[in-house]
Parts: C-alpha cells; sequence; structure tokens
C-alpha cells in the first residue's frame, strides 16, 4: 500500500465549515437552448473544486455565472453570502481567451488589474508584478506584449495576474491547457501550495483526469443532456489525502481504479445523451 493514499474521506464535512459559493436551483439558457438546468452545489472556503465534462456541456458558462458576468435564468449563486446579483464577486479569473490587454506590456497587465484593489505606490506594484510573473517563470517577459508572446507564456501572464489579484476565489478555466507538460507540472504544484497556504478556494475546468485528481479535492462532472434538458452534474469526492506526491499516486493502483471510476461517469454521461438522441431521431419525422 503506497504511503499517500487514502482510502477514508478526506473532507471534513462538519457543519461549521463555511459555504464559499451556493449554487440553488441554476438555470441558464443561450438564444432558447437550455445550458444548465437545476443545478445545485455547494462549494467549501478552501475547497479545490475541479469542473470536466465534453466541450459544450457548459462548464466556462458556469464560471462565468460564479464571476457575475452572466446572470441566472433562475435560481440564485450566492459567493460569500451575497448574491452575484446584487455584488460582483471579489474573484480572480483565469479565462480561455487569456483576456490580457494587448496595448499592455504583461508587467503593466498585472499592474493595472492590482491598482483597482490595493492602495499601494507604482513601485510597490510593479514589485508585486515582477514576483508573481518569476513564480510563472516569466521574469524575461515582463516587458513584452501579448502580441508578442506565444499561448503559453500569455496563459502564464494572465495566471500570474490571477495569483497577484489575490483574492480568496479563483475561477480557472482550462489555465494549463496550452503549457508544455514540465510548465504545467510545475504551476499545478504552485497553485496547489498557494491554495493550501492561503486557503483559497479554486474552481478550476480541466479536460485531464491526471491534473483532476491530481488537483482536486471533489471533481464535479458535467454531463450533456438533451438540448431540451441542460447539463446534469455528479459530484465525486478525491478520496487522496493532500499534500499529495505525483509519482507514488500515479503508480497506485487506488488510482488507476479512482480514475477509471470518474471516466466511466463521464462516458456514461455521452452514451445516455447519444442514446437520447438517438430515441428522440426515432419519433421525429422517421427520416
Ligand atoms: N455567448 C454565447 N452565445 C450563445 N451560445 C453560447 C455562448 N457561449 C457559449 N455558448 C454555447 O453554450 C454551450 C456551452 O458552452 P461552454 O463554453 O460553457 O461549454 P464548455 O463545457 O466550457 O466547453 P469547452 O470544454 O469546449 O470549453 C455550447 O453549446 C456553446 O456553443
Amino acid at each position: 500500500m503506497s504511503e499517500v493514499v487514502a482510502v477514508q474521506q478526506p473532507i471534513d464535512h462538519a457543519e461549521y465549515v463555511k459555504k464559499k459559493i451556493e449554487v440553488k436551483s441554476l438555470y441558464f439558457s443561450y438564444e432558447g437552448a437550455e445550458i444548465l438546468k437545476n443545478i445545485h452545489l455547494d462549494v467549501k472556503e478552501g475547497e479545490f473544486l475541479v469542473l470536466m465534462g465534453p466541450s459544450g456541456c457548459g462548464k466556462s458558462t458556469f464560471l462565468r455565472l460564479i464571476a457575475g458576468l452572466e446572470q441566472p435564468d433562475k435560481g440564485e449563486i450566492i459567493v460569500n453570502g451575497v448574491p452575484t446579483t446584487q455584488k460582483l464577486p471579489d474573484c480572480g479569473v483565469v479565462f480561455q481567451d487569456y483576456s490580457l490587454f494587448p496595448w499592455l506590456s504583461a508587467e503593466e497587465n498585472i499592474i493595472l488589474a492590482l491598482k483597482q484593489k490595493l492602495k499601494k505606490t507604482k513601485k510597490e506594484l510593479k514589485h508585486i508584478a515582477r514576483e508573481y510573473l518569476g513564480l510563472v517563470q516569466l521574469s524575461d517577459a515582463a516587458k513584452k506584449y501579448p502580441g508578442q508572446m506565444s499561448g503559453g507564456m500569455k496563459q502564464r501572464a494572465a495566471i500570474a495576474r490571477a495569483l497577484a489579484f489575490g483574492s480568496d476565489l479563483m475561477l480557472m478555466d482550462e489555465p494549463f491547457g496550452a503549457l508544455d507538460p514540465l510548465t504545467r507540472i510545475h504551476l499545478q504544484d504552485l497553485l496547489l501550495q498557494i491554495s493550501r497556504a492561503h486557503n483559497r478556494t479554486i474552481v478550476f475546468v480541466t479536460h485531464d483526469a491526471d491534473e483532476a485528481i491530481y488537483l482536486a479535492d471533489r471533481i464535479v462532472i458535467f454531463s450533456l443532456g438533451s438540448s431540451a434538458k441542460g447539463a446534469v452534474t455528479t459530484s465525486v469526492d478525491v478520496p487522496f489525502k493532500k499534500p499529495r506526491n505525483r509519482k507514488t499516486l500515479f503508480s497506485s493502483s487506488e488510482f488507476m481504479e479512482f480514475r477509471e471510476h470518474v471516466l466511466t461517469i463521464m462516458n456514461q454521461g455521452l452514451l445516455d445523451n447519444l442514446e437520447e438522441q438517438h430515441a428522440v431521431g426515432s419519433d421525429g419525422d422517421g427520416i
């Protein structure tokens, strides 16, 4: 039995654990197509929650709703006890398009974000920006503009900005997708370290099952419903104690079994969806 693998549940379900995010009976549609239907989800303070699921099932939309960038058709999202309709939550975000201002350098992009929040001199803000660019191994690119950076560099600059922003809630949409494997490992460990040291709550989207299991306290799997139905979610607690040793974890039979379990839930969702589409097709106009 490997030393990092634990069979008992690591998540504290005691009542005093504070809820960071409460999603209550959430419905959301784009142009009449229901994307999310009746989603209920609580995220605890300090929890590392990973969202998985096939492309197009609504994971990014769900993050945008939590950030208050979209509003629910029905239901509500409460962050720190306040509905997102009343107040935009204080959160650091990394979205797939990086959202860097093209006319500002990597460093200036971070300084601009910090300026809105921290009462510090330009020199102090620059110092913080440099510190976080260093953490994501981008010190040499501080003066570069987004147009002069690769996809992976822009992604790291956006991560540095979100980390520097210092919010205790981070919403991250496939933040490591464009990175080479070594940089990805480095940033996974950096994120885990920061989340533990500062008790940050993280909601993180990935398509990579290994990354999900290594990082998460809990994985929520989104499955595509039929277009009339909206996505459904399944929540799975990750049964391995933190901090995790990557090598020991990935070589354990418990990890392989759990990975299989997660992938089975994902595949089942896809198969159910295909069957539903087939059933709808055969009831239709008999093509
Ligand atoms: N601004 C928009 N207007 C209309 N439809 C949209 C818009 N944004 C997303 N959609 C649709 O909503 C659905 C969910 O998209 P979303 O980006 O949330 O999925 P996702 O699970 O994050 O996908 P991926 O894994 O590919 O990033 C898709 O069918 C998409 O086409």
